[in-house]
């Protein structure tokens, strides 16, 4: 409990920037991309960036792309939605959205909208509603969205909503608070917000705090970190936070916190790991605990990244 150990959680995500042959490295090096774009905005909150060299990482992120314009998860791995928005948010960090072929990458993700208004996140077709709102997020910061049809993506998210308020995978899916994220954040990202029951949903996303003070991500779960987010941020576009006690999460999540050595873990005394590190922060930096960066909660990036993008 008590207070943030900043400077602990900088140091934390620094070394685990720099490791890359231990187990957990390993089994994460399919997703690498992802780790650093939660790794990078982690230490921008902290206002902590310029501890990194910044063009190391951007010719990695950029060796990272695929003849296809889509990025993978590490270099020479095969293209993906959720790799291709984390390479975007890492070059939005530094200022280097430039550095992208806006036409390509937005062409990319364009093939990948079925007829249905629907996203696959791949050449191989899953369909998710996560990836309309990694599309929508994508194409937002490329100022590309006129590559899709922003309507049947809309009325595709829509048609997923169910009786609860809350939102799945695909038409008729269970409600899951990370569902529930990417959909309000792609209605939000195109001003469509007005399609949802924002009472109905606010109850279903405030019932997720247990009496800990935690988040879970549906009904008779546990609390854990990263629904800090998924919930958190949801509960911010839908104007309801008040609905829940701020207090109680920001106790919850500094009570996760590994103090000695840096690091958030999903719930108290289990292991740090760099992606509730980044929901923990970026939680706190919602729930606007002082000395955090502000963060926006539709793209999940700092809000002076966002500013700098759509109000230069
Ligand atoms: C430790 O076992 C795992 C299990 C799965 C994964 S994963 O599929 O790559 N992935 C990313 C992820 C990264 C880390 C870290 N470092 C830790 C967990 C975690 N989960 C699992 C998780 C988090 N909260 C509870 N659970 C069970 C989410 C998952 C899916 C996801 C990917 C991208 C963006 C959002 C969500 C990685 C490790
Ligand atoms: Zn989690």
């Amino acid at each position: 409990m008590g207070e943030l150990a900043a400077e602990k959680h900088a140091k934390y995500i620094l070394t685990v920037e720099k490791k890359k042959d231990d187990i957990e490295s390993v089994l994460m090096e399919h997703l690498r991309i992802n780790g650093a774009y939660w790794g990078l905005t982690t230490l921008d909150i902290l206002g902590k960036l310029a501890a990194v060299d910044q063009e190391t990482i951007i010719s990695w992120v950029m060796s990272c792309q695929h003849e296809s314009g889509g990025f993978g998860g590490n270099e020479g791995h095969d293209p993906h939605l959720l790799y291709t928005l984390s390479a975007i948010q890492i070059l939005a960090l530094f200022n280097k959205i430039d550095a992208l072929d806006a036409e390509k990458v937005s062409t990319y993700i364009s093939t990948l909208q079925n007829e249905d208004g629907s996203f696959s996140g791949d050449k191989w077709g899953e369909i998710d509603t996560r990836f309309s709102y990694v599309a929508i997020c994508s194409l937002a910061l490329l100022k590309q969205l006129d590559k899709i049809n922003v309507e049947k993506a809309v009325k595709y998210i829509i048609s997923c909503k169910n009786l609860d308020g809350g939102f799945g995978c695909t038409p008729g899916a269970e409600s899951h608070a990370g569902q529930i994220f990417c959909c309000i954040g792609a209605l939000a990202i195109t001003g469509c917000l007005h399609y949802v029951d924002k009472d109905l949903l606010g109850w279903w996303l405030c019932e997720r705090q247990v009496k800990s003070g935690g988040l879970n991500g549906r009904p008779e779960k546990l609390p854990d970190v990263c629904y800090s987010w998924w919930v958190l941020s949801s509960l911010i576009m839908i104007d309801r936070v008040h609905w829940i006690d701020k207090q109680k999460l920001v106790d919850f999540i500094l009570d996760c916190q590994d103090k000695e050595n840096g690091g958030i873990s999903d719930r108290p005394d289990d292991a740090v790991d760099v992606f509730h590190t980044y929901f923990g922060v970026a939680g706190l930096s919602l729930l606007e605990y002082p000395g955090l960066k502000a963060i926006d909660p539709a793209y999940a990036l700092p809000v002076d990244v966002i500013d700098r993008i759509f109000l230069h």
